[in-house]
């Protein structure tokens, strides 16, 4: 039975989607293949021209042997149409090592350190380490050395180890490759997925849609080959390439040879059999992007964080022209207050904003994949995740189970006909068996299991094998249509195209009609009343298949899109797909976080919307994707905002949405698992796919769930929300003390005689709020409230966790006059006791008491601040309150220590102590009461 063979067919291949296999690699290597480069070597040797001589346009040197037959080629690389043996394979991977581009290896803990000099904050305390340099200020210029390397050690090391627990997590999500190899020479090939950094040249690999183009290949079959290779050539459009066994000319020295396919490009349909003809450092990508080409568009991370980042390093180059000028102007003083407007310029640092984002990020990210085995392949992702305020969703298996069933195949009048479904089958069958495509579809699986199960009610030729195939255009996202041209059993000298897909499409090609065993043409009326009858049965929530057909004279050549045009309308087959169980649940849930949930489909526009209502999501306005081709911009955001869902997209379509909306100000997720959904991944703040997405969309997303389930996301998002509030409270905090201290500063710079505060206090201060701080990387949420939806103060859960520039300076300006406030009043009760008690009232007092201020207001910003009704640690004792308490101990008691002398401190006055308690009860009472105020919206 033809379809219990299939079943075998479908049921050992392909193999479960993520699964890796290691290969034992044999140690002992021939010598005739151990010489370094030997495939390229050999080919040199023979005098082969390659690509790498060719020098194309854009530097590629693919190393790709050009003008031969692919006969030639294949006995150049020793390897053959049935592909290598085990042995031969790994022989070879010894000999050329890995196929991995080099730049993508990830850093060393050395360059992770001299990389990390590169960080703006440490460029702009370098650039005033060497002013203060330059002008024999070595006090200062020590300081800032000592923090330019506390904070690039902890940055490397942590980022170190950060990358090495990302990339562990990125291998569970890696690329595979299908290969074909032998056991030995006389065994018979067999198709098996490897990792992709395991294939060598001379491999024969399999192509299917969605799959990444592994290395560079040249294509020995293809049927209905497109390939993206946006990341090469910037084009946007699918590229078709075809199989040529003598290409004229070498066409591998034109820009778009159409029998190579290179690394770093993706199907976008059809399939292909390949060779591999350069790997790794020989790639053409490689050649052309020697380190990784990561994210192109701006993401919220880099907006929010970064934004930040850089107002604040303008304010700091101007702080030291400022200082000057002002004592210039108000003391008549000279260059000689350099060293303090430096100073004053260092105390503005985040210094540890680096390390900070990067620890809580990274703890975010192993809390996830431990808890919900979501993987987050980029860190600044986390954030994004928690700033997410609209969520983009296919239908296909994530609102629905993705396992359609047929329920019906009717004619064009609505009546059942299993013939119309019969011919779907002839479709499938002969498209999967011609295209060798490597994973079926789903609606093709329920076609064939449909048919399968009604074969032995059926008359002789319910078989669609009964057919004979003759070429295949497989099923593409654009035209959305499959079709099949097949031989029919005594109709010599014949041709028939089967025809199958989206109704809408379909129809634009037919140009006649079957109703009643005759055939009509399909005029206007007629078409209106199909396209009816098509909405009222998706309106239904079934997915709808139209199916056509047509003869022609036999042929030898091949077919194309355009032979598919004049058929015969023959009727519709019916599929119904399940809803995911915890999808209303789930849609429930992103509504109350504030998310508003938008489908970007390629269905039809009544199947999305009767999934939406049924999952409880008020669909309103449907819009399909062409009436949106005329809007652009804000336009078309605009259009998108007030809709829930966009039908019949393609894969154009779900980008140009996706990233109209970013523009239009909203940080914009998206969760797709198709081909058709790559452009939009890459398009979105956070791309979001399933682990069994198709390779190309685990490659391009950004966070890969454990399953595509809703629920799953509701919990990334939590824990994105938990990090993105560590990091804002960090900055929230650091940058209103900073500022603060920064105005006190300078006005005691302005009012005294002596400077306010020495470099080394102005060190031994830095370093306490900085090991202070490190607190928020490691306050991990409480699995409670990271699953829980009240999550904490610092990152409410019912709304994204976003941080804008302008709200946020805000907030450190009052914050910060409010610690500058306390600072002053500070000052004014050393003068009291100073002057009450008669002591000295000297520098080293004033350096003693506003050293025991500053690190005083500092713990109780970071609990007054940090911390609400609710804590990330819930009420326990975590991390922040361990380093508040050591904070007040260390304010207080180390100016009363030994080492107090030592830094140039002297212990004030007890009255100092008491009045000062006052202050800072009076500054307790101001905070609090100003956060009230700031609750309701916090920047
Ligand atoms: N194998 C196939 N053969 C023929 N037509 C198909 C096939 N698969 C899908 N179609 C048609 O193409 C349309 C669009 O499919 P596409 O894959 O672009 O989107 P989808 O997967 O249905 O939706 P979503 O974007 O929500 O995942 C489908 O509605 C269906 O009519
Ligand atoms: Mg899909």
């Amino acid at each position: 039975m033809w379809w219990r063979w299939y079943g075998c067919w479908s049921s050992s291949w392909p193999p479960a989607p993520g699964t890796r296999r290691r290969q034992t690699i044999v140690a002992s290597v021939p010598e005739r293949i151990s010489a370094p480069g030997t495939v390229r070597t050999r080919l040199e040797a023979r005098g082969v021209r390659t690509n790498r001589d060719l020098r194309c346009d854009d530097g590629g040197r693919a190393g790709t042997p050009v003008g031969l037959t692919t006969l030639q080629l294949m006995r150049l690389l020793d390897s053959g149409p049935r592909g290598l043996t085990d042995e031969q394979a790994e022989e070879r991977l010894v000999a050329d090592g890995e196929n991995v581009v080099p730049g993508w290896r990830s850093p060393s803990w050395a360059r992770r350190f001299l990389g990390s000099l590169r960080d703006p904050f440490t460029a702009v305390l370098l650039c005033l380490g060497l002013v203060s340099a330059a002008i024999a200020s070595w006090g200062t210029a020590c300081v800032i050395m000592v923090l330019v390397v506390v904070s690039c050690v902890l940055r490397s090391g942590g980022e170190h180890q950060a990358g090495r627990s990302m990339a562990a997590l990125r291998e569970l999500v890696a690329a595979t490759a299908s290969v074909q190899r032998r056991a030995g020479d006389g065994a018979p090939p067999r198709v098996r997925e490897i990792p992709v950094d395991q294939l060598v040249v001379g491999d024969v690999i399999r192509l299917g849609p969605g799959d990444l183009v592994p290395a560079d290949v040249r294509l020995l079959r293809a049927s209905g080959l497109t390939v993206h290779q946006a990341a090469l050539t910037g084009e946007s459009l699918p590229v078709p390439k075809q199989a040529l066994d003598a290409p004229a000319g070498g066409g591998a020295d034109l820009p778009e040879p159409p029998h190579l396919c290179f690394q770093g490009s993706s199907v976008a349909s059809g399939s292909a059999t390949a060779l591999v003809v350069a790997t790794g450092a020989d790639t053409r990508f490689a050649a052309a992007y020697g380190s990784p080409a990561r994210r192109r568009v701006q993401t919220a991370f880099d907006r929010s964080v970064h934004g930040i980042a850089w107002t604040l390093i303008r304010f700091m180059l101007l702080t030291p022209p400022l200082v000057l000028m002002a004592n210039a102007a108000l003391r008549g003083r000279g260059l000689e207050t350099l060293p303090f407007a430096v100073a004053v310029a260092v105390g503005l640092t985040p210094e540890m904003l680096p390390v900070i984002v990067t620890a809580t990020l990274a703890r975010g990210a192993s809390s996830l994949a431990r808890t919900s085995g979501v993987i987050v392949k980029r860190l600044p992702a986390l954030h994004d995740l928690g700033a997410i305020d609209v969520l983009c969703l296919d239908k296909t298996g994530t609102l629905t189970q993705d396992r359609p069933v047929v329920e019906r195949s009717m004619d064009t009048r609505g009546g059942d006909d299993p013939e119309v479904l019969r011919w779907a089958a002839v479709n499938s069958f002969w498209t999967l068996e011609l295209a060798e495509l490597p994973a079926p579809d789903a609606l093709d699986e329920a076609i064939l299991g449909a048919v399968g199960e009604r074969e032995a009610a059926w008359c002789p030729g319910a078989d669609p094998s009964y057919e004979d195939g003759i070429a295949a255009l497989p099923f593409d996202p654009v035209h959305r249509l499959a079709t099949a041209v097949v031989r029919r059993p005594g109709r010599h000298g014949r041709h028939t195209l089967v025809v199958k897909g989206a109704v809408e499409d379909v129809l634009a090609r037919c140009g006649r009609l079957a109703a009643d065993g005759t055939e009509a043409d399909l005029d206007d009326e007629e078409r209106e009343r199909l396209l009816g009858l098509a909405a009222k049965e998706a309106a239904g929530g079934l997915r709808l298949l139209a199916v056509a057909r047509a003869e022609r004279p036999a042929r030898l050549g091949a077919y194309g899109d355009k032979d598919v045009r004049g058929l015969t309308f023959l009727g519709f087959v019916a599929l119904r797909d399940a809803l995911a169980p915890s999808a209303g649940d789930a849609l429930g849930d992103l509504a109350r976080r504030g998310v508003a949930v938008k489908i970007l489909t390629g269905d039809h526009p009544g199947t999305a919307a009767r999934a939406c209502r049924d999952l409880g999501l008020e669909p309103g306005e449907v819009l399909t994707a062409d009436q949106l081709v005329k809007l652009d911009g804000p336009l078309l955001a605009e259009a998108v905002g007030r809709a829930t869902v966009v039908a019949r997209c393609t894969a154009q379509d779900k980008a140009r949405i996706v990233a109209a909306l970013r523009e239009s100000g909203h940080t914009t997720g998206f969760l797709g698992d198709g081909v058709n959904d790559l452009p939009a991944l890459r398009a979105a703040d956070v791309g979001i796919c399933p682990r069994d997405a198709v390779t190309v969309a685990r490659e391009g997303a950004d966070v890969v769930l454990a399953e595509k389930d809703l629920t799953t996301i509701d919990r990334a998002l939590t824990v994105g929300r938990i990090s993105s509030g560590n990091i804002a409270a960090y900055l929230r905090i650091t940058l209103s003390s900073n500022l603060g201290n920064v105005i006190a500063m300078l006005s005691a710079g302005l009012l005294l005689p002596f400077l306010p505060m020495l470099p080394a206090q102005v060190l031994v201060q830095n370093l306490c709020f900085d090991a202070a701080q490190l607190a928020f990387a490691f306050g991990r949420p409480s699995p409670a409230t990271a699953h829980s939806p009240a999550a904490t103060d610092t990152a409410p859960a019912n709304k994204p966790a976003i941080l804008r520039t302008r709200a946020f300076l805000r907030y450190i300006s009052v914050f910060g006059l409010l610690n500058a406030a306390a600072d002053l009043a500070t000052f004014g009760v050393l003068a009291l006791a100073a002057h009450t008690t008669a002591a000295t009232g000297g520098p080293e007092t004033f350096h003693a008491g506003w050293f025991t201020e500053n690190l005083l207001t500092q713990a109780m910003v970071m609990l007054l601040l940090r911390t609400g009704r609710r804590t990330a640690e819930g009420r326990a004792v975590g991390p922040v309150h361990l380093a508040v308490g050591a904070l007040a101990v260390i304010g207080v008691l180390l100016p009363l220590s030994p080492l107090g002398p030592v830094l140039g401190m002297s212990a004030p006055p007890p009255l100092y102590y008491a009045l000062l308690a006052a202050v800072l009860t009076l500054y307790g009472a101001a905070l609090a009461a100003v956060r009230t105020r700031y609750a309701g919206r916090r920047a």
